[in-house]
């Protein structure tokens, strides 16, 4: 199957060979399949709008290539694109009412008036609009205005949907009923889309793969559930997921039937060697030292295990963080019941080797999850 989008090696350098070059998106390859749902997430700065703008054409590509179908787009204007943008800023008609600013986005599709006004009224109807149709843009909220754009957006046929923080200015309660059926509406209707977002739920719940960025470069390429469970480096493992991994430094010993991972002078996380594969037996030893990944989730507290103090506690109506002091740093777990330790209790941890990330100290990249090779 070819990509619906294919960015080839694009780059963005903003003020390029002056004091103020800013590097925005470096050597970015992404695809995008026919009918795939593709959100780029990351923190302020990482370059994800940047992405979005040249895709879109609002920004030009300083080098590389963008592909629409098998159609070079980047040197094109943003309406030859084939493109449907919702854009904070892309700014609504002022003299036309609601309903004519998301009809207008029909025009080409030379639509019968009852056509036309039967799809507007199914788009304002899943985006909670249908009540402002007959208002005018300046009579109506900030959200409003942000789910108009979106509407304009889904309702056209277009080769590519691009959407720009599309519920960033929504109550949490609506954006999670509309992430729903926004995705629903999307695969309903075969369209493919590439968001931005800086939202991890909103990614999770939407795209089928999540480019993660960060300082202008792709980190991992991924679903939810490899991002979750299979953090190509440091950096998605400890930005993926709520609270975040904890990671310590170790160092590997294989002695006999047993691994241990030396975390301090007088504490260790021992396994028995079975529980990991020979290649990484033979390749954490290789190491002078590693850097271990567990998810809060999977830090259990036991009757025996490892030492830990807590010093902090947090129930969250569902789930309790744990905090605690554990070899020489600090480590949180979620558990899921009321009967909570007290700051300054001691604990007991133990993880299951079956949980551990163990990633390449020097590089940053995961050398395995669960005990077989990465
Ligand atoms: N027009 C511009 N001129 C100079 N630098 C820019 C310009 N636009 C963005 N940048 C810089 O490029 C980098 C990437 O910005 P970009 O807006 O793409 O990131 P982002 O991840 O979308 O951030 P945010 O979520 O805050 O919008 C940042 O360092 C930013 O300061």
């Amino acid at each position: 199957m070819t990509a619906q989008l294919h960015l080839k090696t694009v780059n963005k350098k903003y003020n390029p060979g002056t004091a103020h070059e800013v590097h925005a998106v470096q050597d970015l390859d992404l695809e995008v399949e026919r009918g795939e749902i593709v959100a780029l997430l990351g923190s302020s700065g990482c370059g994800k709008t940047s992405t979005l703008r040249m895709i879109a054409g609002f920004e030009e590509v300083s080098s590389g290539e963008v592909d629409i179908d098998g159609r070079r787009i980047d040197r094109l204007a943003p309406a030859k694109r084939g493109v449907a943008m919702a854009f904070e800023g892309y700014s609504l008609y002022p003299p036309l009412t609601i309903r004519e600013n998301i009809a207008f986005a029909l025009k080409s599709e030379r639509l019968r008036q009852a056509e036309v006004n039967t799809r507007v009224e199914q788009i304002a109807a899943l985006l909670e609009i249908s009540d402002i149709l007959d208002k005018h843009p300046n009579a109506i909220s900030g959200g409003q205005q942000q789910r108009v754009s979106l509407g304009r957006a889904l309702i056209r046929r277009a080769d590519l949907h691009v959407l720009d923080e599309p519920m960033g200015q929504l109550e949490p309660q609506l954006r999670a009923i509309l992430r729903g059926r926004i995705k629903h509406y999307i695969k309903e209707h075969e369209l493919t889309a590439i968001l931005v977002t800086h939202d991890q739920t909103e990614a999770n719940a939407l795209a089928d793969r999540i480019a993660v960025m960060e300082g202008g470069l792709l980190q991992q390429y991924d679903t939810p559930e490899n991002l979750k469970n299979r953090p190509a480096n440091i950096f998605t493992g400890a930005f993926i997921g709520e609270p975040p991994m904890n990671l310590f430094a170790a160092v590997a010993e294989v002695v006999a039937d047993r691994v241990d991972l030396r975390l301090a002078p007088d504490i260790a996380l021992s396994y028995p060697s079975a529980a990991f594969s020979e290649e990484l037996q033979q390749r954490i030893q290789q190491d002078q030292g590693v850097m271990i990944g567990i998810r809060p989730h999977s830090v259990q507290l036991t009757e025996e295990g490892l030492p830990a103090e807590v010093y902090a506690n947090q129930w969250l109506g569902d789930q309790t963080h744990i905090a605690a002091r554990f070899a020489g740093g600090s480590i949180v777990s979620v558990v899921h019941d009321l009967a909570l330790p007290k700051p300054g209790d001691r604990i007991n941890l133990s993880i299951s080797a079956h949980d551990l990330h163990i990633f390449d100290n020097n590089t940053g990249d995961a050398l395995s999850h669960g005990g077989q090779l990465a």
